[in-house]
């Protein structure tokens, strides 16, 4: 785990530079790890992807949100390979991806995270995240005829497996039923399961969607440990709160494009951004405090206060 010291240096770090970029749609970014150009999705006449242009910054916690059927998941789909674009092209660390299947695109080093299906919640804790390792034994064939060879490359999964799981303070829970975990246990599970992958960027589909307060304040933790380490973050996220206290860059898509980006405070007040949220559903309150309580939001504060 990153010291205090080391944490607040990557987020000096990734701030500087990302002081010069222009708070404009398709922002050029000095260090970018993924650049996607022209990424198109067509369902039945809706586009539902419409990217000209993106850059993600290496080793930055980036949001991508917009209203409901903006089109975030299905660009996340595109990326990792769940899905084909109509047309497009990307590069993950300088290598093309557009295209290539989902197998692939984690074996670059791109990750992204699951909600637990069924069949998930029926294996136990250990089982799911055995899963989310990327070379498995059976996918060399030397490995798989040569038995020590697997078996120790078994073990290896299965103590990194575990190590994850007390990281995330998961494992007296290791022999329980996924299905039996809290919702912000089970989000817990999703990432730890993705990082077992090692990934360079994990992608986060709502980390917060059905947490309970009492966990928030992990999970963010987590998702700040994960880029002080050196992992690039880029997740989907309603919670606006989360989105504020944790991004350090924030990308705004409505039916398709990208319409804003900018640090979080630019971007919440650009009148852009308000209008596409107000426009699409009334409700939304870019400062909802549902899901962060005044102990949470608290220690966010004086987190804040003392950066
Ligand atoms: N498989 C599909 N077939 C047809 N239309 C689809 C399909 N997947 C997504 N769409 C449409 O594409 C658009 C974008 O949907 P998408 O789920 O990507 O939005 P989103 O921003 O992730 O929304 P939310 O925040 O509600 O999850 C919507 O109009 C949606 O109805």
């Amino acid at each position: 785990m990153p010291t205090e010291a080391s944490s607040s240096a990557a987020r000096e770090a990734v701030v500087a530079a990302l002081r010069d970029v222009e708070h404009v749609p398709g922002a050029k970014k000095p260090d970018p790890i993924l650049v996607a150009d022209d990424v198109r999705r067509n369902f039945g006449g809706v586009n539902a992807v419409d990217v000209d242009h993106l850059e993600v910054q290496r080793g930055a916690i980036t949001a991508l949100i917009g209203p409901n059927g903006a089109g975030k998941t299905t660009l996340f789909n595109l990326l990792t390979g769940f899905d084909r674009p109509s047309s497009g092209r990307w590069t993950f660390d300088g290598r093309s991806l557009g295209g290539v299947s989902a197998a692939r695109v984690a074996r670059a080093g791109m990750i992204r995270t699951f909600q637990l299906t069924k069949a998930l919640n029926r294996m136990t804790v250990i089982e799911n995240m055995r899963l989310g390792a990327t070379t498995q034994p059976g996918e060399n064939l030397f490995a798989a005829l040569v038995p020590p060879v697997w078996r120790s490359r078994e073990q290896e999964i299965t103590t990194q497996a575990e190590e994850l799981l007390a990281r995330f303070k998961l494992d007296t829970k290791r022999d329980d039923f996924a299905g039996s975990l809290s919702g912000g246990q089970r989000k817990l599970l999703e990432m730890a399961r993705a990082l077992m992958a090692r990934p360079r960027m994990i992608m986060l589909d709502e980390p917060m969607a059905g947490v309970n307060p009492a966990l928030t304040q992990s999970l963010l933790g987590h998702i700040q440990a994960l880029r002080d380490d050196g992992t690039t973050v880029l997740f989907v996220e309603h919670d606006m709160h989360m989105v504020r206290h944790i991004s350090d860059w924030v990308v705004v898509m409505t039916e398709g494009r990208i319409v804003a980006e900018g640090p979080p405070d630019s971007v919440m007040n650009n009148p852009a951004v308000i209008d596409a949220y107000l426009g699409a559903h009334h409700d939304t309150d870019l400062g909802d405090d549902a899901l962060l309580d005044d102990a949470v939001l608290d220690s966010l504060r004086s987190e804040e206060e003392s950066r």
